[in-house]
């Protein structure tokens, strides 16, 4: 592809994200799937230069208010050729010049805009602190009530590019199998720093690369995921409750610890993710795991299975702002159109729900890719204060295989995870005991890890 191209190519994926408000991660699979020629190297500077326009939206737009132009795709890449790659009027017609596959020719106006930015830089002082931050104005209060002083560090570790981490499923292969198969392609991917069977690829591949993501030994699944999929405990044998499951993230790492012995039930009540999940099971070799649609989180079956689950895990919709860094797109679409109190208002309606399923001695983790004190210590404050026969066990308690790192990353009562603490995307989670009235009869405790 000629430069030009690419950035017709770039373009056509922001314009579309512009416009159907879809998660871009859905855009590009849609935009490629016709496009299977397209070669690693095209695709990799397009989705490149895609995803930094996305992370500096504010700033790129922010340029266009002050000079009178109408925020679009087109003029934020523009600004973009400008201030960030540094690029003269006369380069930027060069390449903006209506031939076939490349951009419609430069208008006058357009030319101006170029002419006027020249010496600029992308921050300039003038720009607001949320601006300069690419900070959602409905996410700029929480988030500092979160931060206080670490907001301008945690804010700027949201606009770095994530590393790729990988899990891989036990029920297929092992951590060193897999890692000897990346050497062998030449990638320099580690050991995760704390998940057991996680692995980091700091280098960008080309995920065809990647043989093991078709054959089920490995999953694309952030670090602080792992970590929170970890927290459930799940044991072979137990029966255990996905609640809100969505395509099976943490479903398949929840199965995996199980060895496929147990029962575990994904639901949710998008039946489209379900689907999604019914199949990444099947490929990971999972056999104890039934998907069940929901009609709500008050539906019929919650009912019928009151008091009968060892773990259910609660990973709650949010407003996703602990997964910035990797969709920088969700900033700008989250928290959708109940707003933030219709999204804690809707955890909550879904933590009490799901808290029905938790048999005495059992556990509810509550969890959220959130960074949010609304979404996440307020939430679980206020379902404690309603369901007094719940208490909260610290992570290093609830996961002993996790300790030694736990204990460094979680010392306190949950986990609570950040990108610029941590290198993970952003994660919380509560782990929440329901007191037994009734202690089990000696011999039906559950027995040590590992036996
Ligand atoms: C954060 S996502 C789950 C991600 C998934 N656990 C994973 O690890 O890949 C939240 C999920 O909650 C589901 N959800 C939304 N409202 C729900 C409800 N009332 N009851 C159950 N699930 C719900 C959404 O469909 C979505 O799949």
């Amino acid at each position: 592809m000629t430069p030009a191209a690419r950035l017709q190519a770039a373009l056509d994926l922001l314009c579309d994200i512009d416009s159907a408000m879809r998660p871009a991660d859905a855009v590009v699979a849609a935009w490629l799937r016709p496009r299977r020629h397209i070669g690693d190297r095209d695709r990799g500077a397009i989705l490149d230069l895609m995803q930094a326009l996305l992370r500096h939206q504010a700033r790129l737009g922010w340029w266009l208010t002050k000079h009178g132009r109408n925020d679009t795709p087109r003029d934020r890449m523009l600004v973009w050729l400008a201030l960030a790659e540094g690029r003269t009027p006369d380069q930027i017609r060069r390449l903006f010049n209506g031939a076939k596959a490349a951009p419609a020719a430069l208008t006058e106006p357009e030319h101006a805009l170029l002419t006027r930015l020249r010496g600029c830089t992308l921050v300039h002082p003038a720009m607001p602190d949320e601006v300069r931050l690419e900070c959602p104005a409905w996410a700029a209060a929480p988030l500092r009530r979160r931060f206080g002083a670490t907001f301008e560090t945690e804010m700027a570790a949201l606009l770095t590019p994530p590393p790729l981490d990988l899990r891989v499923n036990p029920l297929r292969s092992s951590r060193a199998v897999v890692l000897g198969g990346l050497k062998d392609l030449g990638l320099h991917a580690e050991a995760s720093r704390l998940a057991p069977h996680g692995i980091r690829v700091p280098e960008r591949l080309s995920l065809a690369r990647l043989e093991g993501l078709r054959t089920g030994e490995i999953e694309i699944q952030d670090e602080g995921s792992q970590l929170v999929a970890l927290l459930v405990d799940a044991r072979p044998g137990e029966r255990v409750a996905d609640f809100c499951a969505g395509a099976g993230g943490k479903t398949l790492a929840i199965a995996a610890q199980m060895a496929n012995k147990g029962r575990l039930v994904a639901c949710d009540v998008s039946e489209g993710r379900l689907k999604r999940c019914a199949e990444r099971l099947r490929r990971a070799g999972v056999q104890n795991t039934e998907t069940r649609l929901l009609t709500s989180e008050t539906d019929r079956w919650v009912k019928r299975q009151k008091g009968s689950f060892d773990r259910v895990l609660v990973d709650a919709p949010c407003s996703g702002t602990g997964t910035w860094r990797r969709n920088p797109d969700a900033r700008w679409r989250a928290p959708e159109e109940r707003g933030l109190d219709g999204l804690v208002a809707l955890q909550g309606r879904i933590l009490a729900s799901a808290a029905r399923l938790v048999k005495p001695g059992g556990r509810l983790v509550y969890a959220t890719c959130s960074m949010l004190i609304e979404e996440n210590e307020d939430q679980v404050a206020a379902f404690l204060s309603a369901h007094p026969g719940f208490r909260v066990v610290p992570p290093r308690e609830a996961a002993p295989g996790l300790a030694p790192g736990l204990a460094t990353v979680a010392g306190g009562a949950y986990l609570s995870l950040t990108p610029a603490r941590h290198d993970t995307d952003g994660f919380f989670a509560a782990v929440l005991q329901r007191e037994d009235p009734a202690p089990a009869a000696e011999g039906e405790n559950r027995p040590p890890h590992g036996t």
